[in-house]
């Protein structure tokens, strides 16, 4: 059985509701449609009713029995109740007019519906970019116990071969402590889809063959995260040759218990993870599912842009076993 396929089996039944606040979107209406024919949970799509039924109409969709929520038109004291929640969430970091004004943008909306448990989940990113559509959680479900910081991980997949990229989507520039909490993370989500972690710790260095603090930098983060779980294989650093090519790891790193067999890939900045996942998925022609968030209290998901109608649905499918 493939990974989905077992997410199905996972969560049919369970009739988590997933809400989804771009739902004017067609890839995000024939995703819902499907999930919901397949009664693998319960859709809510966010948006104005008549912008929704005119994509449904264009693409001849079938919305029957899904539920429409227009946050314009959401009953007075039930929005009230949603900006007091907020407000206290925030806890003097943003007035009664601000979260007024935060709640007529869809993100915010589906992000508080998740909090409140009006939802159990939220998916998307597919009109908006990341930072637009991550940051309400960020500010409002906020950090799982455990963690300190929230990262994004991509399943990398084509054929058998299936691998994490992290962080791809949420920290710009990371320091050695956060990239070591990254890769504990990124082990755990490994885990989650069968992968038996062999974390690298990428650089452009192997074990001290260039010498700048970009590598110091890594190297201290593989001895913090070393440290916090020192059941992992994890080493670094190593260049992407040396984590994955066998013949490579004989000559430039020969002691490592990782190198040339590596499986989770960590990235030591933003610009390197995303610029390395999008060239594996559009050069290497892996499927590219997630990012997946890591680290956060509730489940809210972020899509790409460049996602079809398939990554939104597989998207969901994670999403609704995050809130099993
Ligand atoms: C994620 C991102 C939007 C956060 O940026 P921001 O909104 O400027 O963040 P701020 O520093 O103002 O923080 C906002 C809140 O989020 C929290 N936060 C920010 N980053 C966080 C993280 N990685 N983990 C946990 N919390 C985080 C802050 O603590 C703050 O909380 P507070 O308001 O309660 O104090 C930003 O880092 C970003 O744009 N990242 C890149 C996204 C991207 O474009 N990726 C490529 C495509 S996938
Ligand atoms: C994850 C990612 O890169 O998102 P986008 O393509 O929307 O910027």
């Amino acid at each position: 059985m493939g990974l989905f396929e077992e997410l199905a089996v996972k969560i049919q039944g369970a009739n988590k509701r997933i809400v989804f606040p771009e739902g004017e979107d067609a890839r995000i209406q024939e995703a819902a449609i499907r999930l919901a024919q397949e009664k693998l949970l319960k859709p809510i799509l966010l948006g104005d009713e008549q912008a929704i039924a005119l994509t449904a109409n264009e693409n001849q969709f079938d919305l029957n029995g899904i539920q429409i929520i227009n946050p314009k038109t959401y009953p007075k004291d039930q929005l009230q109740a949603m900006i007091k929640a907020l407000v206290e969430r925030r806890n003097g970091k943003t007035d009664f007019e601000t979260a007024e004004k935060w709640l007529t943008n869809v993100n915010y909306f589906g992000t508080m519906m998740v909090y409140m448990g009006l939802a159990d989940g939220m998916v998307s990113g597919a009109k908006h970019p990341t930072g637009d559509t991550v940051r309400p959680a960020l500010q409002i479900v906020k950090t799982a116990p455990g963690s300190t910081r929230i990262s994004g991980a991509f399943i990398m997949q084509k054929d058998t071969q299936r691998y994490v990229f992290s962080d791809a989507a949420i920290n710009i520039d990371i320091d050695a402590q956060t990239m070591a909490e990254i890769a504990i993370q990124s082990a755990n989500t490994a885990k989650v889809f069968g992968i038996e972690p062999k974390v690298a710790m990428l650089s452009f260095s192997t074990k001290g063959s260039a010498k700048a603090d970009q590598v110091t930098k890594v190297t201290e983060a593989t001895k913090i995260a070393q440290k916090m779980d020192s059941t992992l294989a994890i080493d670094g650093e190593l260049q992407f040759d040396a984590a994955f090519v066998p013949s490579v790891a004989a000559a430039k790193a020969p002691e490592s218990n990782v190198a040339g067999n590596a499986n989770v890939f960590i990235f030591p900045d933003l610009q390197s993870g995303n610029i390395g996942y999008k060239i594996a998925q559009r050069l290497g022609g892996f499927e590219a599912i997630g990012p997946i968030l890591q680290g956060l209290a509730k489940p809210i998901s972020d899509l790409s842009r460049g996602c079809n109608t398939d990554d939104v649905y597989k998207v969901a499918l994670i999403t609704a076993a995050q809130a099993l």
